[in-house]
Formats: C-alpha cells, sequence, structure tokens
C-alpha cells in the first residue's frame, strides 16, 4: 500500500515533468500551498470570473486508496508526507523528538488527517477576537463561515440551522460503520460519569460523542475533492501540481513600504520560474511552510536572517511562537475475540464489503470518531465551559500482524485512550536550519515545557480518566493491557502520579496541529507577524491564510478551523478589494 502510493507519485511527478510547467506569467492572486486552506482560497477567490487565480501545491493528487477511511493511517507514514524529526527534549517525546508528518499532497492535511469534524469552543473565537481586537473573529461572526463551508448530512444535527449548514462544499457525515467496542466504551464513560452529548459543534462541547466525519459515503473528503475538484473547469483558476515555493518576491513600493509582486517557484522538472501577482500573494503553505518561506524571503527575526546570511526586509516574529496539542497515548486495553477478531477471512470480507458498497470496518477510522472533552481539575476559572482536555481512542492490531502490516489499524485488538491537551502553557518555536535552509525547518514543540507544570499534571489527570474505566470494561472483555510499558514500570504502581508522569514524557506524540507561527494580533502586539486582516505586518501585497495566523489554538482538532479561517480569509480580501476598487 504504502509502496503503491510512492509509484503513483513519482509516476504523477514524471508525467508533469514531461509536460512542463503550464503556469502563465501573471496572474491577480498566487496561492501558495494547496492544503487545508490553501484550496478553500482558491476556490473562493476564483467565483469571481473577473480576477485569475494560480494555486502552487509541491505535491501532487491523492491516489484513490487515500481516501479509504480505514487505510487513513497509511497515509500519514506514505509519500503524501514528509517526516520532520523536532528537537529531543527530555520532558517530552522519549527524549528523542517527535516525529511531524507533514503534508505534501494537494488537500495538505485534509487527505492524509484523521477526518475527525471539530470547531472547538466558542470560548477559542471570543479570545481571538480579543487577542486581535477584532469582533469579525468572534464566535459569534465566524460562525457563518464554519456554517457556508459545511455540507452536514446527518440528521437531527443539521436539522440545527442556528450552528450548522447544508449545501456548502464540505461534506461531512458520521462514519457508517461503528466497531462494536464503541457502545461498549460510551457504557464504561457513562459510569465513570460522563455524559453523552449528541453535537459538539453547537453550544457546548463537553461530555462524549460520537464526532461527524470530513467523510461521506464511506469515503474521505478532501478540501481539494470538495472545493476545487468541482470547479477546475473554471478558466479563471489553475492549479499547478509539484511546483514548490522557494520564496515571496518584494520590492520597494511608494513610501519605501514593501510589497509583495510574485512567487519564485521550482516546477516538476526542477526549472525555476517567477511568476507575477497584480494583485496579493497568499501564503497558506502550513504552520510549518509559511514561515519558512516568510523568513527564506527576507522576513522574519532580524538576527536570525542575518546569523544565515539572508538580507533582512523585514523584522517580525516569524516563527518564535509554535502551538500544537500534545498526545499522550494512554495505557491500552486488550480486545479479544468475538468482540475483537483480526484474522485474514474477516479482512478479505472486509475488502470484499468495501469494494461492494463502501461500507464496514474500511468505511470508518476504527474507534477513533469516539470522543471525550472535559475540564481538568487545573481548568482556568472564566474560560466558561471550554474543555482543557481531549479523550479520543485509538485503536490498533498488535502481535501477530505486526510485522507484515505495521501501520494496519482497521481490525484491531487493542484499544487505546489517546489524551490531548487542549489549553497548552507549553509554546515551541521554529527556525531555518542553519546547515540547510531550504530543508526541513528546526522545531521545537517544548510539550511539557511550562516552569510551573501545568501542562503535565493536566495530562497526567487524563491519563488517569482512560484508567478510571478499567472497572467498566473489564466485565464487557477490554483488560488492562500494561505489558509494553516496561519502561515506566520502575516508577510505581499503574495509576500513580509517577508513572503516570512517565508515560507523558515517554509516549508523547504530536497531534498534527500546529498553529501560530505567524500569529496574527494588534498593531502593538509585539508577537504579532500579521494584522487582523491576515496581512504581513508592514508588506503591502501579502498575506497568511492557514493556520499559522491562529492567534491561540481552538480547544479541538484543527482542520475545520483552517478552513473557517481560509473561508473569512477569502471574504476579506474580496472585500478589501472592493474597498480599493469600488468599480472592479
Ligand atoms: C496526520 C494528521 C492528522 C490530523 N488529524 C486531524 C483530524 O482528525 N481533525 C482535524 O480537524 N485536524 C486534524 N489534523 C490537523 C489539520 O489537518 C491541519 O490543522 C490542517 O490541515 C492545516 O491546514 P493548513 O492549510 O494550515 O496546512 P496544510 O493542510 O498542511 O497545507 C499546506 C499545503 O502547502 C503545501 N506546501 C508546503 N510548502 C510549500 C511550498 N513551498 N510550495 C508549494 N506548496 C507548499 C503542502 O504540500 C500542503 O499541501 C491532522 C493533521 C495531520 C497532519
Amino acid at each position: 500500500m504504502l509502496q503503491s502510493i510512492s509509484v503513483k507519485r513519482d509516476a504523477e511527478r514524471r508525467q508533469r515533468a514531461e509536460e512542463g510547467c503550464r503556469a502563465l506569467p501573471e496572474y491577480d492572486y498566487v496561492v501558495v500551498g494547496g492544503g487545508s486552506s490553501g484550496c478553500v482560497l482558491a476556490a473562493r477567490l476564483s467565483e469571481d470570473e473577473s480576477v485569475s487565480v494560480l494555486l502552487l501545491e509541491r505535491g501532487g493528487h491523492e491516489p484513490e486508496e487515500a481516501r479509504v477511511p480505514g487505510y487513513a493511517v497509511f497515509n500519514i507514514n506514505s509519500a503524501m508526507a514528509e517526516s520532520l524529526k523536532a528537537e529531543p527534549e527530555p520532558h517530552n517525546c522519549n527524549a528523542t523528538g517527535c516525529v511531524l508528518n507533514v503534508p505534501t499532497v494537494l488537500g495538505g492535511g485534509s487527505t492524509i488527517n484523521g477526518m475527525l469534524y471539530v470547531r472547538g469552543s466558542g470560548e477559542d473565537y471570543d479570545e481571538w477576537a480579543r487577542l486581535t481586537g477584532d469582533r469579525g473573529w468572534a464566535f459569534n461572526n465566524v460562525l457563518r463561515y464554519f456554517k457556508k463551508s459545511e455540507d452536514n448530512l446527518d440528521s437531527p444535527i443539521n436539522r440545527d440551522m442556528r450552528y450548522h449548514g447544508r449545501g456548502g462544499p464540505q461534506k461531512v457525515s458520521w462514519q457508517p460503520y461503528r466497531h462494536p467496542v464503541m457502545p461498549l466504551l460510551a457504557q464504561a464513560l457513562e459510569a465513570a460519569g460522563v455524559r453523552p452529548r449528541l453535537d459538539i459543534n453547537a453550544e457546548a462541547q463537553l461530555g462524549y460523542s460520537v464526532v461527524q466525519t470530513t467523510s461521506a459515503g464511506g469515503r474521505r473528503w478532501t478540501t481539494f475533492n470538495s472545493y476545487i475538484e468541482p470547479v477546475l473547469r473554471r478558466r479563471n483558476l489553475h492549479v499547478e501540481t509539484f511546483a514548490t515555493a522557494r520564496k515571496v518576491v518584494l520590492q520597494n513600493a511608494a513610501r519605501g513600504k514593501l510589497k509583495a509582486v510574485g512567487v519564485e517557484f521550482e516546477d516538476a522538472a526542477g526549472t525555476v520560474h517567477v511568476v507575477r501577482a497584480r494583485r496579493e500573494v497568499v501564503l497558506t503553505a502550513g504552520a510549518i511552510h509559511t514561515p519558512q518561506l516568510l523568513m527564506l524571503s527576507g522576513i522574519g527575526p532580524a538576527g536570525q536572517l542575518k546569523a544565515l546570511g539572508i538580507p533582512v526586509l523585514k523584522d517580525l516574529p516569524v516563527g518564535e511562537e509554535l502551538l500544537d496539542h500534545a498526545d499522550v497515548v494512554g495505557v491500552p486495553y486488550k480486545c479479544e475475540p468475538p468482540l475483537c477478531t483480526t484474522d485474514w477471512q474477516s479482512r478479505l470480507a472486509d475488502l470484499r464489503q468495501y469494494r461492494q458498497n463502501r461500507t464496514g470496518p474500511l468505511s470508518a477510522l476504527n474507534v477513533l470518531h469516539l470522543n471525550v472533552f472535559a475540564r481538568s481539575s487545573l481548568a482556568e476559572p472564566g474560560t466558561g465551559l471550554a474543555p482543557d482536555l481531549q479523550i479520543m481512542f485509538l485503536a490498533r492490531t498488535v502481535d501477530e500482524y505486526e510485522t507484515c502490516l505495521p501501520y494496519d489499524s482497521w481490525r484491531i485488538n487493542r484499544v487505546i485512550p489517546l489524551v490531548s491537551l487542549m489549553r497548552p502553557y507549553s509554546v515551541g518555536w521554529l527556525r531555518l536550519n542553519a546547515s540547510n535552509p531550504r530543508g526541513l525547518p528546526l522545531v521545537k514543540l517544548n510539550y511539557f515545557g511550562d516552569p510551573a507544570g501545568h501542562d503535565l499534571a493536566v495530562t497526567v489527570e487524563a491519563l488517569r480518566m482512560g484508567l478510571r474505566l478499567r472497572d467498566a470494561l473489564a466485565p464487557l472483555g477490554l483488560t488492562l493491557d500494561t505489558s509494553s510499558f516496561t519502561q515506566c514500570a520502575a516508577e510505581g504502581a499503574v495509576d500513580s502520579d509517577a508513572f503516570l508522569r512517565c508515560v507523558a514524557r515517554t509516549r508523547t506524540s504530536t497531534s498534527w496541529h500546529w498553529s501560530g507561527t505567524c500569529r496574527m494580533g494588534r498593531a502593538r502586539d509585539p508577537r504579532a507577524v500579521l494584522d487582523s486582516r491576515l496581512r504581513v505586518r508592514g508588506v503591502a501585497s501579502l498575506r497568511v491564510a492557514d493556520a499559522s495566523a491562529m492567534p491561540f489554538i481552538p480547544s479541538g482538532n484543527t482542520n475545520n478551523p483552517t478552513i473557517m479561517l481560509a473561508e473569512r480569509a477569502a471574504d476579506i480580501i474580496k472585500r478589501d478589494r472592493k474597498a480599493l476598487c469600488p468599480w472592479c
């Protein structure tokens, strides 16, 4: 499977190289990065037939198998992502540095992610409004962009028109298959006092729920499938794949102000081109590559750029903050037949069933869509009902098939609470790599790095919640399995603080929710790279409209918030253009 993805990608790249670059020398808007946000931007901007839009994407199209929900884990480790090893730190990721799987494919994160459709809490966006001084980012205002993007297919959720939209580009639905373990987990959660919630994307999130996904009819719906594919025939929209931006071309304009006038990029054959942007360059290369591109263009922390010999055009705190939710893989529960079966006959039957009508275990991401959102005893007062922790349930097959199917997880025999810190105090950073500034940047995640130990304490509490399910799960056939936790065994009992702190330190992983590396903020905010209209401070015609712009990480998974941000960005850009040119 992994090999087939990489073979298809290589063939597509070769073909693109033979065909040559088809981009024109000039467009009104050049959008860099065709991921979750870039596809939204390019589709929305090109709705206006009088403007031309180029979308540059360094990857290619996703193969059909990438849309099978049960294969999602393959996507993460395939040629559709590059692996970035974060800086090793003693207090997280087993001191070896977590691996970040950075998307490199049309659709970006929406093509390789877990598809969970989560908005976060209203308080998060009210905080965005406070930090930017722009009420336009408050929840009551951004709700319309969440709804605008949405084609919610499930009744009764889609009957709630205050919170949900129908007919938007992004398909949203419950996955058609629910593993038999899910009702048992729900039963155990209720026994532990966690209440059910039908819809986490309405007035509140707290409780456990079966989360909707960006999939429909047993298939993944990426932002490329949702926003771009239906409009690919537009004559004013051009998508150039295997086109890697190298830098933004900047010029001195009126009154000495810098202005973005184009983008330098390398095509599939390795030829370097410059495309001019008549109106704006919009960076949507994600929270890892957008800050890198800005710095390669001379926009970033002056000291850092000077040390690398990059001429400083604008001194801004690019990459000085990196936000993410630290995930920790908790102690698993063993699940045995007949509840969990992993034999080849069942797998073959699954494949046949999926091929016939896209149902069965392959139409869902095992049990990941069962989520708990909760407030720990350390949740900050004054944050309303915003959760500070999330518990998801991962599942996988261990033992018998591990060597031949290392990433297989559609048939399972372990269920693992995966805890995620929603309101982290620890903040990381991103810098250019001095030995190769164009290569992968250096990233320090700094999970659990806050001096007061708040983040670790919340995580320990969340891990303990996962353990609390054991009394209710044991009679249902799911028993705790500590056999793989030998590294922490000497620390104490399985529910002791010392053991759980050791689990947090050694079993950390990214949640892939990188954000905030080019945050927006108020005019005098020394941490802000962008103003609240997503313009790079002090540079004309240049915006950032991806997860990098978030000033505060939402309490939930970040794909849908990024789509919302891009929807509003498109509206802002259209309005700014009208304001400058009312007759256009
Ligand atoms: C493995 C994984 C699992 C996740 N699970 C979930 C989930 O279940 N639910 C959820 O809500 N969120 C999830 N997320 C997070 C979510 O997908 C991201 O927050 C979101 O995709 C970020 O969107 P973006 O537009 O900022 O960046 P991306 O979607 O990463 O898009 C950036 C795009 O830019 C391209 N690019 C980069 N550099 C260049 C360049 N120099 N030139 C041209 N193109 C370039 C990349 O190839 C990519 O396509 C997950 C993410 C990952 C990676």
